[in-house]
């Protein structure tokens, strides 16, 4: 076997990802300031908040792709190195808001080449399909078709990926994040553009990541799916951490409902229903009091 397959699972409540005075400017704007946020192995831990919030801009610092202006984060209690893809090694794996599969490759290549952190071969062997690669194949191969049978595509492993159904592209997404074996995933809004049915889905597949032993840290928009899902709840608002706790306490916190007006959560009454239904109240008003005013009208339609 020429791959190293595992990273080693963190008995649960041990703290995975430590992130401590994260702050984070691009020139005279300050995106992210000074934010504290842990995730313990065994638990699933939101993030949210309003559109520019500096919620992606945190997880670029996280795996990576940025390297704070200060701060600093850990990994299983060891400073993150600065590189994406040595985060990824390290144990970090994430998924992006918009989809990065590689279209005209297979469903099963797109998870293989998730697991170049994970072999002695590499990306660009992977990408190429040099001879190493295919010596290293049939592991990665047979690792690579269990994740499709965890997530549900095992049936279409053939297939190009650009042809999957939306719902598939992103679950396939998240195949390609576990193949390198993470301890902690990062999801950056996994259920954008899906129907009510795809993020009942997602949540389960959530769930029984956690139950693997994966820790996970996830981006969202949908409330719902946040509280129903998640332990621990930290909102960032203008880049800073306004509030975390339970799913309770995070809902019940008024600077919460204040950060997101004129931002109504998913499925909570906004400003424009409101108004609808204030609208139709005082035509029902107005129709009682006609009818009132004039009894049997009832029967003449
Ligand atoms: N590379 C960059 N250069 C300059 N400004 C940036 C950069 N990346 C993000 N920003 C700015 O930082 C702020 C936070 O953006 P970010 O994308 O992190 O917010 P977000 O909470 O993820 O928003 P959304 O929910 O809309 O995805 C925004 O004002 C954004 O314009």
């Amino acid at each position: 076997m020429t791959t190293d397959t595992t990273t080693t699972v963190a008995p649960t409540g041990e703290r995975v990802l430590d992130a401590r005075g994260v702050t984070m400017r691009f020139g005279g704007l300050t995106a992210v300031r000074d934010v504290d946020l842990h995730v313990n192995a065994g638990e699933i831990v939101g993030l949210i908040g309003p559109n520019g919030a500096g919620k992606t801009t945190f997880f670029n610092c996280l795996t990576g792709l940025y390297i704070p202006t200060e701060g600093e984060v850990r990994y299983k209690d060891k400073v993150l190195p600065p590189k994406s893809f040595k985060v990824t090694a390290a144990g970090i794996a994430r998924t992006f808001q918009n989809i990065r599969l590689f279209g005209n490759m297979t469903v099963l290549e797109n998870v293989l080449v998730g697991r170049h952190t994970r072999t002695k071969e590499g990306f660009w062997s992977a990408v190429l399909r040099l001879p190493a690669f295919h010596k290293a194949e049939a592991a990665s191969r047979e690792r690579a078709m269990e994740l499709l049978e965890f997530i549900g595509l095992e049936q279409k492993a053939d297939h190009l990926a650009r042809n999957l159904p939306y719902g598939e592209q992103r679950k396939l997404e998240i195949a390609r994040a576990l193949a390198s074996e993470p301890g902690l995933l990062l999801l950056d809004e996994p259920t954008a553009g899906m129907n009510p049915q795809e993020t009942r889905a997602t949540e389960e597949l959530v769930f029984a990541i956690r139950d693997k032993g994966i820790a996970v840290l996830v981006i969202e928009h949908d409330m719902r799916f946040i509280f129903n899902l998640c332990d621990r709840v930290a909102v960032l608002v203008q880049g800073e951490k306004l509030v975390e706790g339970d799913s309770a306490t995070v809902q019940g916190d008024e600077r919460v409902v204040a950060a997101y007006l004129g931002e109504p959560f998913e499925n909570a009454p906004g400003d424009e229903e409101l108004a609808e239904v204030e609208a139709a109240e005082a035509h029902a008003d107005s129709a009682d009091t006609t009818t009132d005013a004039a009894p049997g009208k009832e029967n003449d339609r």
